[in-house]
């Protein structure tokens, strides 16, 4: 899982506390190992990495190791994860500040379970709804309309997941930040109403 602008692993023994600091500020970098799942553990595979206390990744086989701003094990939950390294990063979007949160990894890795999850373990992105509901609940004197939007980019192609007719749009930037042209915005008025939304555009895809 990454957050905000991309900086990769670096060599394990490296300064590793000041660099974890620092992405609090811009960015982190951070591994999650997921467990082997009953058909794996009954195909007799072995766990080939894993995290050597709370930043580090290691490999016993290869006798590798690389250092990153947080490494979480099997036993981690979504929610420690989001706390340790997403919760920040929606604080700051609610501020003003652009945030970025994506999960990126082999198939199988665990990207869906981290960022959507289920009912008995909620993902990162309903945890940040959830969250942004809190806030501007929270947020005295201060009128908010929150917009959901949700688009898939697949192979360089831009389509709207919100609306089937916005398929292949154009992304550009002016005065406001980067647009993408005709990009369905909804209002959404409550964490389930968002939470719908997604949902709906996940059917569409
Ligand atoms: N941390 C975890 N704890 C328990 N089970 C997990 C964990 N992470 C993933 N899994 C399980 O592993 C399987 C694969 O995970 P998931 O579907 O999230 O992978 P993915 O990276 O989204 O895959 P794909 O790219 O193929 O869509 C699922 O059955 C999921 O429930």
């Amino acid at each position: 899982m990454a957050s905000r602008h991309r900086r990769g692993a670096f060599p394990a023994g490296a300064k590793a506390a000041p660099e974890a600091e620092a992405a609090k500020e811009s960015v982190a970098v951070a591994v999650r190992f997921r467990p082997l799942s009953p058909r794996e553990v009954r195909r007799g595979e072995k766990i080939a990495w894993y995290a050597d206390g709370e930043t580090v990744a290691r490999s016993e086989q290869s006798n590798l190791a690389y250092a990153y701003d947080r490494v979480f094990g099997p036993t981690t939950t979504t929610r420690h994860i989001y706390d340790a390294v997403a919760q920040y990063v929606v604080n700051g979007a609610m501020k003003g500040i652009n945030g970025t949160i994506f999960a990126y990894g082999v198939t199988s890795s665990g990207k869906t379970h981290t960022m959507h999850g289920d009912q008995i373990s909620p993902g990162v992105i309903p945890l940040a709804v959830k969250d942004i509901f809190n806030i501007i609940q929270e947020t005295p004197n201060r009128e908010f309309l929150l917009r959901v939007s949700y688009l898939e980019i697949y192979n360089e192609v831009v389509n709207d997941l919100l609306n089937p007719a916005g398929q292949n749009l154009r992304i550009r930037e002016d005065l406001q930040g980067t647009i993408v042209e005709g990009i369905k915005e909804e209002a959404v008025l409550s964490p389930l109403h968002a939470l719908s939304l997604i949902a709906a555009g996940e059917d569409t895809n």
